[in-house]
């Protein structure tokens, strides 16, 4: 494995039945593909990214103001040294923020919390809102392909995410300052969600778990967005689709005397969904792996694993 395949999004359009082979096949055999031409805005993204610089660079007596530790950080701000990748040891070197669904009137979950922001940056409401709306459709056509792939009606994900607490997580690694600290920007994890879909770092460190058992660092060209198959979707499928390991790694110097930015977008289906392994994924070879749990439950038990909701 050089790296991750890339997929020409524009093939969702012009030739769908490529682009779900190209889509398909690159997550059955690596778990993580780039996107190319997927039509998101460059200015948006630019201006996502240097927002959070600004949010990331307010004072911390500030950021903690936004900090709610009863929600299991499903919403707002959450400090440096709280999120601990599941069965490590040490924490990661990261603060991040969580922007959920942003619902008018009633939601259609309790889940849907409302979003926190900051008084302090008011563009940043306008700025996570237009990147969330515009990756949460990308996700969706990413889906709509995969439905396809998986032998399903095209539109078979449309209903089951269209409430999905999905979360936008900009995260801030600071500098490095303890070089000999045991702990890692963010430890080797898998994703919980159905799919990630990652924007950013102009900073180097992502890498992902090769079938080889050697990590492969992420290179993608200039202006793709990463997308990986989560716990949810690997569930769905039977293990048909992984959910890749994967981490960010402290540079050496003198990078790490740099920040790394990046908003990934954790797309989740609506809480109640059952994900019950699909039968087209079930085989004499591939028996059934997991027992059908919803959403929501599913969530709970990850989130309690990595530190975010303590009982
Ligand atoms: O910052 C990155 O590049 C990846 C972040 C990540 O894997 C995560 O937050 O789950
Ligand atoms: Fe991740």
């Amino acid at each position: 494995m050089q790296s991750i395949p890339h997929v020409d999004m524009r093939r969702y359009h012009d030739n769908f039945d490529a682009f779900t082979q190209d889509v398909g096949q690159g997550y059955e055999k690596y778990g993580f593909i780039a996107l190319t031409q997927h039509g998101v805005d460059t200015a948006l993204i630019e201006r996502a990214l240097d927002t959070c610089r600004e949010l990331f660079a307010l004072p911390d007596e500030v950021k903690k103001q936004y900090h709610r530790p009863g929600e299991g950080g499903a919403r707002g701000y959450t400090p440096f040294g709280t999120e601990i990748a599941k069965d490590a040891e040490h924490v990661d070197l990261k603060e991040f923020w969580h922007v959920g669904r942003e619902v008018e009137g009633t939601p259609a979950y309790p889940q849907l919390l409302p979003n926190v922001w900051p008084a302090e940056l008011p563009k940043f409401k306008d700025d996570m809102l237009a990147i969330y709306e515009a990756l949460d459709k990308l996700g969706n056509q990413v889906l709509d392909a995969l439905a396809v792939y998986l032998g399903q009606p095209k539109d078979f994900f449309r209903d089951k995410v269209n409430n999905g607490n999905s979360i936008l997580r900009p995260l801030h690694y600071p500098p490095i300052i303890d070089e000999d600290t045991p702990s890692v920007r963010a430890g080797a994890h898998e994703d919980i969600n159905v799919l990630t879909l990652l924007v950013g770092s102009r900073e180097p460190g992502l890498e992902v778990l090769a079938k080889d058992g050697s990590w492969v660092p992420v290179t993608i060209i200039e202006g793709a967005i990463i997308c990986n198959v989560g716990d949810m979707l690997q569930r769905l499928t039977n293990h048909v689709l992984p959910s890749t390991t994967h981490r960010v790694v402290n540079p050496p110097a003198p990078y790490n005397e740099k920040s790394r930015y990046s908003i990934p977008f954790f797309l989740h289906f609506n809480p109640d969904v059952m994900i019950t392994p699909l039968e087209s994924c079930i085989t004499a070879e591939n028996p059934q792996r997991d027992e059908p749990i919803t959403a929501d439950d599913y969530l709970m038990q990850r989130l309690r694993e990595i530190g975010l909701i303590k009982d």
